[in-house]
C-alpha cells in the first residue's frame, strides 16, 4: 500500500483557552494537489504552521512519509523533504533574483552562512538559474528584487522554496495580494509542478483553490467542515453557507 506523503491524525493546537486546530485529520498522498480552504480565523495558518513545525501542536500526530515528524523542529522537517513559503516575505530585497535563488540553494549547505560570489560554473549558480527558468524568471535574473512585481515576488518565493528539492512543498496564501493579472501565472506555475511533488497550499481564496488542487479540505473553526474534489466542494451547502452567508 503507498505511504501516505503527509499524515495528519488528531492533530489539535490550542493558544492558551482558544482552541484555534481541532482534531484534524487527513492523508495527502504523494503527489496529491492538496488546497486547505476556510474563512479568517478557520486555523488555516495554525495548521500549516504545526505541520512546517513552527508550533508543535497540543495534540495528534503528524507523519511525513510514514515518519513522525510530530516533535521535529522546522530546519529537521526541511531537511527530512519539507519545503515552504512564508506569509511574511524573507527575501532579500537588494540582492537580485539570481542571488536570491543562489542563496536559497546554498541555504541548505554546511557552509551555509559563508555568502560568497558564485562561482562561473558553479553547481548552485546552475541549479539557481534551473530554478528561474521554472519559475518564468530568466529574463529577470540580475534584477533587484525591491523592483519586482508582487506577483513575480511570489513566484521567486515558490522558487526559493523548491531550492533544497522538497517533496513535500508547503505554500500559505500564495496568492494573497496578487491582483487578477498576476494570478493566472501563479495558477500556471503550480500546475506545472512536476507530480514527483506533493502540493499542500493553505488558501483562502477558492479560486485559486479549486482550480489548483486535486482535493480541498474545507476548515471553519478549527474543524474539518468538508473534504470533496473541487467540482463537489463549489457546490456543497456547508461551503456555500460558509462564503455566503456573512463567514468569509
Ligand atoms: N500565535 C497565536 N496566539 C494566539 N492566538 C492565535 C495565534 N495564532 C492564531 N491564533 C488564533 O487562532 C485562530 C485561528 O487563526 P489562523 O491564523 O490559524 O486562521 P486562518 O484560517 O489562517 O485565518 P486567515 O485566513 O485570517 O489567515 C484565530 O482565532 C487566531 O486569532
Amino acid at each position: 500500500m503507498t505511504q501516505p506523503a503527509l499524515r495528519l491524525a488528531g492533530v489539535s493546537r490550542r493558544f492558551g483557552a482558544l482552541q484555534a486546530v481541532r482534531d484534524v485529520s487527513f492523508d495527502v498522498m504523494p503527489g496529491e494537489r492538496r488546497a486547505v480552504l476556510g474563512p479568517n480565523g478557520a486555523g488555516k495558518t495554525t495548521l500549516f504552521n504545526t505541520i512546517c513545525g513552527d508550533y508543535p501542536p497540543t495534540a495528534g500526530s503528524i507523519a511525513l512519509f510514514g515518519e513522525d515528524i510530530t516533535g521535529l523542529r522546522p530546519h529537521r522537517r526541511t531537511r527530512m523533504g519539507i519545503g515552504r513559503t512564508y506569509q511574511t516575505s524573507l527575501l532579500f530585497n537588494g540582492l537580485t533574483v539570481l542571488d536570491n535563488l543562489f542563496i536559497a540553494v546554498r541555504g541548505l549547505r554546511p557552509n551555509r552562512f559563508s555568502f560568497l560570489r558564485p562561482a562561473r560554473g558553479d553547481a548552485g549558480l546552475a541549479k539557481a538559474r534551473e530554478l528561474a527558468e521554472r519559475m518564468r524568471l530568466s529574463h529577470l535574473l540580475g534584477t533587484e528584487v525591491l523592483n519586482l512585481s508582487h506577483g513575480q515576488r511570489r513566484q521567486l518565493e515558490v522558487g526559493m522554496a523548491l531550492a533544497g528539492d522538497p517533496r513535500l512543498l508547503m505554500l500559505d496564501e500564495p496568492a494573497a495580494g496578487l491582483s487578477p493579472g498576476d494570478r493566472p501565472e501563479l495558477l500556471r506555475l503550480l500546475r506545472e509542478l512536476p507530480r514527483t511533488l506533493t502540493l499542500v497550499l493553505i488558501e483562502h481564496d477558492m479560486d485559486i483553490a479549486l482550480p489548483a488542487a486535486d482535493i480541498v479540505t474545507v476548515m471553519k473553526d478549527g474543524e474539518v467542515v468538508v473534504e470533496a474534489t473541487p467540482d463537489r466542494i463549489a457546490q456543497d451547502p456547508v461551503v456555500q453557507a460558509i462564503y455566503l452567508g456573512g463567514g468569509h
